[in-house]
């Protein structure tokens, strides 16, 4: 192997490996370094293109802020073990001032999610972080995926998965007592969420995907810290949630867990679906094998994306006005934002997409919705909730 392109010229080491998103030949210290590196200047937005201009003013906005308390979202997998190590890691060398906690969803996959959350148990030891589980079962009136996967078949069974999951970890924040949760959300699957939502056309998730970090605001007008469901341990606000591997890639993030040799959970999940996320997938990869830096270059083009969209948006008022349409244009309205009638989560209707998959499996009508021919209604809500779709979402 050539000699490491980033050790000092004078005397460089040997390198071990080429860099997937460079292709430079490095030695192992210099890839560890340069990935821990990166991934600090994203958490401090430095450099890349939305952290150094977040506002559009060219002010670098920082994920975090000192004494927060943070949970990382911990499946066990290749992503998330990674980022409970950097994450320890870089708030220790870099005196973030985080107090970190592991939040783990027990989804009720059996032969699959048991084994890696004994993952995520050791993990929990080995980086002295408090761990959480939370269970379908316990959430969701005894319905794990399994129990789901039953009654509707594998068939659609992300849709479920993704919505719970991700209204479990915002429950999980919530008993925490945590306002912001980070996942192992890395460059490559932004890409492809990117791709999906170019190729669907959907323009209103096209604005969104990008954003490094979602939620976290909820409108002045439900922020009523004597609301009585609040009190009682029900969601009273949205969730920060953040992906500090954005810009990372997922080969780097698997030869980083082999070098530190890492303790992680291999297997896929038995229920995964082969959707249309896999053809993007499988796009991206393909790309990515002619020109790496096609990933990130697909990113910085959604972020260009997204913010004219949300210019257009600005000088339209918010609604899709004649001057978008025009020029061909167009931006779902978002509806308002309100409280769930019965589980007090933010939604978009008066009842969340939770609880209203819970209600159909509960009637044992879920089977049937999943099969008919879908409402437009139906659409925007699986394009809203889907594991697949949705994967951006979790
Ligand atoms: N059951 C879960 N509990 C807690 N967090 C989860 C869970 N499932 C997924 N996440 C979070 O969402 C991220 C993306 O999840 P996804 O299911 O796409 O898995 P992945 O890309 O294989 O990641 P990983 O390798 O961490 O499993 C994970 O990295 C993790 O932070």
């Amino acid at each position: 192997m050539a000699p490491c392109a980033l050790c000092p010229a004078d005397n460089p080491a040997r390198a071990i490996l080429r860099r997937p998103k460079t292709l430079q030949p490095v030695c192992k210290q210099c890839f560890f370094d340069v990935f821990e590196t990166e991934i600090h200047n994203t958490i401090m937005g430095f450099g890349q293109a939305e952290g150094s201009s977040a506002d559009g003013k060219g002010k670098r906005k920082e994920l975090f802020r000192r004494g927060e308390k943070v949970a990382i979202g911990a499946s066990g997998g290749k992503d998330s073990t990674v980022l409970a190590h950097i994450m320890t890691l870089l708030n220790d060398r870099y005196d973030y001032g985080l107090d970190l906690c592991l939040l783990s969803i027990d989804e009720g996959i059996s032969g699959y999610r048991d084994a890696s959350l004994d993952t995520v148990k050791r993990n929990a030891v080995q980086y002295d972080l408090p761990l959480k589980i939370l269970s379908y079962h316990e959430l969701y009136g005894g319905w794990t995926m399994d129990r789901v996967v039953g009654e509707i078949g594998k068939k659609g069974n992300c849709t479920y998965c993704g919505v719970f999951r991700r209204q479990a970890l915002d429950r999980g924040a919530h008993l925490l007592t945590v306002d912001h949760v980070v996942t192992g959300h890395n460059a490559d699957d932004v890409a492809e969420t990117v791709l999906m939502n170019v190729l669907r056309g959907d323009i209103a998730r096209l604005e969104r995907c990008t954003a490094i970090t979602t939620g976290g605001d909820l409108p002045p007008e439900l922020d009523d810290p004597e609301d009585t469901k609040t009190l009682e341990g029900l969601l009273p606000r949205t969730i920060k949630r953040s992906k500090p591997f954005k810009y990372t890639y997922e080969k780097e993030i698997v030869m980083y867990a082999y070098f530190k040799k890492l303790d992680y959970h291999s297997t896929e999940c038995i229920y995964s679906p082969t959707a249309y996320r896999g053809h993007a997938r499988a796009l991206v990869k393909d790309l990515e094998s002619i020109r790496p830096s096609a990933i990130v270059d697909i990113i910085y083009s959604g972020e260009a994306m997204a913010s004219s969209i949300k210019l257009l948006g600005r000088r339209a008022g918010g609604d899709p006005g004649p001057t978008n349409e025009k020029k061909g244009y167009t931006r779902a309205p978002r509806n308002s934002q309100q409280k769930c009638t019965r589980c007090n989560s933010l939604s978009s209707q008066p009842l969340c997409q939770a609880c209203m998959l819970l209600e159909s499996l509960n009637k044992g009508v879920a089977k049937v919705e999943l099969g008919a021919e879908p409402s437009k209604e139906k659409l925007v809500g699986e394009a809203n909730g889907s594991g697949a779709m949705e994967k951006l979402a979790v």
